[in-house]
């Protein structure tokens, strides 16, 4: 199980700091958010319960290891759930490893930008003939998917390959413009369940099938999911997505609009990535459930161990009061490398003998006790070992903590109108048919230099 340590976020070295009592006196608020969750059970939640995504993805099989390479192609929760299970639980170096120490499990590459100089790189290097293209996009309209799923079929179509085995499609089960053009020609497919929206989607066939494809136990990433969800069915001060949420809410109402992930493991920091999205669009809102302007929502920030130690530190410390900063670390990396003792050098002494993971979890240490002598609250979360029971928890801890959040702060977590505006805009510029209402009337009084 992940370890959940919130003693800094209550200590009196944190001027204006949050209290037990005070956290006790939603008790009864939270149960009641615990107990409509559990009865009426959202999409993300029902999916951990069925084998009907995982099997899915296992039917596949045959289809998928015939192939070297998949490329994901999907935006936002179509991609980011994808990147964060590849980093953490497959080696950093895994696509320069060759087919046989990958024990023919698949290099995975996630085109998610559309900056043309990113996908060129990706596309020059793979060979297309021994390349999977998996198109994700839950509404099957997403530009930046739908222009990148055009250029691969297209340089499929060029090497005279057949799109129906270069392609797998995961979108709705009914809507969209992928869903029509696999029904028209056959293309496989599999389902994102209606009732999961993308940033809540990593656990359904739209992060499970590049896992599969690189040889991530899945089934476990589900043991995990549900020893968060049986955690989540405990007590207010023996669960960690409900502590996770009050807490925020309770620091964001004293003015910490700031939330801070700071991983002490370069594989771990991926997990940050997709924390951003998660707690971004699913809190950050303009109206309450009743209608009321609110303009609520806490900026999440992700941040590198011992990295940004370096660079963002000295604002964490000494500037404004407004962050709440939570820690992810482990207590096991894959792989250790001792320091040698290559000098007769007093001042390297303390290094020499010693192994870089001890380095980086004692600059952990010593970041956080920075932190609260500056005053500033934080929280820990310790993997015991990065596999997938443990990251599975982790992004099932987060994804309750974010609906309980919603329901403190009487929002909708679940929808995003503010993203839609600009996806009109776009769509107009780009002379898409029925979008001319949206021609933006540039200003004509400019300020540029
Ligand atoms: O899976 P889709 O429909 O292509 O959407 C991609 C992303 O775009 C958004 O709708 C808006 O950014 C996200 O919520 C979503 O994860």
């Amino acid at each position: 199980m992940l370890k959940f340590d919130f003693t800094n976020l209550f200590s009196n070295k944190v001027p204006n700091n949050i209290t037990l009592d005070e956290v006790k006196s939603y008790e009864n608020k939270i149960n009641q958010i615990i107990k409509e969750i559990d009865t009426n059970r959202p999409g993300f939640v029902e999916t951990i319960f069925s084998r009907k995504w995982i099997d899915s993805v296992l039917d596949l099989k045959d289809t998928i290891f015939q192939f070297d390479n998949l490329v994901v192609l999907g935006i936002g929760g179509s991609a980011l759930g994808n990147i964060a299970l590849q980093n953490t639980l497959k080696p950093l170096n895994w696509n320069f490893l060759s087919k046989e120490e990958r024990n023919r499990k698949l290099r995975i590459f996630v085109i998610d930008n559309v900056d043309p100089d990113f996908v060129a790189s990706i596309l020059d290097t793979i060979d297309i003939r021994k390349t999977l293209f998996n198109v994700i996009s839950k509404s099957g309209s997403t530009a930046e998917a739908m222009s990148n799923y055009l250029i691969a079929r297209g340089i499929i179509e060029t090497y005279g390959l057949d799109p129906k085995k270069h392609l797998i499609f995961t979108t709705d089960p009914e809507k969209g413009v992928l869903r029509k053009i696999a029904n028209e020609e056959n293309i496989k497919t599999l389902e994102i369940p209606q009732n999961v929206g993308g940033r809540f989607s990593v656990l359904t066939p739209v992060g499970l099938l590049s896992a599969y494809a690189a040889g991530i136990n899945i089934e476990a990433l589900y043991d995990g999911a549900k020893i968060a969800y049986s955690r989540f069915l405990k007590p207010l001060f023996e669960n960690p997505a409900a502590l996770i949420a009050i807490t925020h809410y309770l620091y964001y109402n004293k003015g910490r609009n700031i939330s801070v992930m700071m991983a002490y493991s370069n594989r771990l920091y991926h997990l940050a990535d997709w924390y951003r999205q998660l707690w971004a669009e699913s809190l950050g809102k303009k109206l309450d459930k009743d209608g009321n302007i609110v303009n609520v929502g806490q900026t999440p920030v992700k941040a590198l161990g011992a990295v940004d130690q370096h660079s963002q530190v000295q604002l964490y410390n000494e500037g404004p009061d407004d962050k709440i900063i939570t820690f992810l670390k482990t207590e096991k990396f894959n792989r250790d490398i001792k320091i040698p003792n290559v000098h007769e050098e007093e001042a390297l002494s303390y290094l020499q003998g010693k192994y870089l993971s001890e380095l980086l979890n004692n600059e952990q240490l010593g970041t956080e006790s920075a932190i609260l002598e500056h005053g500033k609250p934080s929280l820990k979360i310790t993997f015991p070992v990065i596999d997938e029971v443990h990251v599975g928890e982790f992004f099932m801890h987060y994804e309750l903590a974010t609906a309980i959040a919603g329901e403190l702060f009487n929002i909708n977590p679940y929808d995003q109108p503010g993203v839609e505006l600009g996806k009109k805009i776009t769509y107009a510029l780009m002379g898409r048919p029925g979008y001319d209402d949206h021609k933006i009337n540039i200003e004509e009084k400019r300020i540029e230099l």
